[in-house]
C-alpha cells in the first residue's frame, strides 16, 4: 500500500455517546430511543453484551475476578477500536470502580466523547429492581456513590422525572450544538494529562 493511498484510508473518529448510571437507571432505555430519532447511522454497545458473549461455566472465583476485569477492558478497547474506525457509537456503561473512568480516558479521542450522566432516585432504582426481579437487590444503590463521583458530564438526565425518549431529546440536542472542551477532556485536564499505570 503507498504512503497516499494510507493517509486516504484514515477516518475521522466517531463519535463516542457514552451513558453512565447504575444498573436499572436506564441507559438502555435512552440508547434504544436515540437509535430511533439521531440521523446519523449508531451502533448501540451495552457492557452487558460482552458478558452476555463470555462462556458459561462456573469459575473459581480468582478466576472469575481476572476475567471479569478483562471483559471490560476489551469492552473499553472494542469501543475505542470502533470509534477509531469512524463508527458513532452509544456506550452503555457502569462505572462503579473508579479505573473504569481511568482506562476510558487513556483510551478515547476526548473531543468525540459525549458524557452523559444517567441519573435516578435511590427509591425508584429500588422500586424498578424488585419489578424486573433479574438485577441483585441493593445492587443499583451500592454503585450510587461510585458511578458519579467524578462529577462532571456534558448532558445529565434524570429518568426519576423523565422518560427515555425525552433524555433522548437532550442528548440529540446538545449533539447539535457541542460544547468543546468536552467534559472527557476537562477530566484529562484535571489530571494534568498523566496517562494512568497499566491496571
Ligand atoms: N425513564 C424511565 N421511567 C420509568 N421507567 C424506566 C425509565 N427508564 C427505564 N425504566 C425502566 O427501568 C428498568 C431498567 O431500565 P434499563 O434496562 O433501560 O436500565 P439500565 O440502566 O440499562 O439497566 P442495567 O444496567 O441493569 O441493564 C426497565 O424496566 C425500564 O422499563
Amino acid at each position: 500500500m503507498s504512503r497516499s493511498s494510507r493517509a486516504q484510508d484514515r477516518t475521522p473518529g466517531g463519535l463516542i455517546i457514552f451513558l453512565n448510571g447504575t444498573s436499572s437507571s436506564g441507559k438502555s432505555s435512552i440508547a434504544r430511543e436515540l437509535l430511533r430519532i439521531l440521523d446519523e447511522p449508531y451502533f448501540h454497545i451495552p457492557v452487558d453484551a460482552f458478558h452476555a458473549m463470555r462462556t458459561r461455566q462456573e469459575m473459581p472465583p480468582d478466576q472469575l475476578t481476572d476475567v471479569l476485569h478483562r471483559t471490560w477492558r476489551g469492552y473499553h478497547r472494542a469501543i475505542a477500536g470502533m470509534a477509531a474506525a469512524g463508527n458513532n457509537v452509544v456506550m452503555d456503561h457502569v462505572l462503579s470502580a473508579e479505573w473504569r473512568l481511568r482506562d476510558c480516558l487513556d483510551l478515547f479521542a476526548p473531543q468525540d466523547v459525549v458524557f452523559v450522566g444517567v441519573h435516578c432516585d435511590r427509591d425508584e432504582l429500588e422500586r424498578r429492581e424488585r419489578e424486573r426481579g433479574d438485577r441483585p437487590a441493593g445492587l443499583a444503590a451500592r454503585q450510587l456513590e461510585q458511578v458519579h463521583a467524578h462529577g462532571l458530564y456534558d448532558v445529565e438526565c434524570d429518568t426519576s422525572r423523565s422518560d427515555p425518549l425525552r433524555c433522548a431529546a437532550r442528548v440529540r440536542e446538545f449533539l447539535a450544538d457541542r460544547l468543546i472542551p468536552t467534559a472527557f477532556q476537562r477530566l484529562i485536564d484535571q489530571r494534568g494529562g498523566v496517562r494512568s499505570p497499566a491496571e
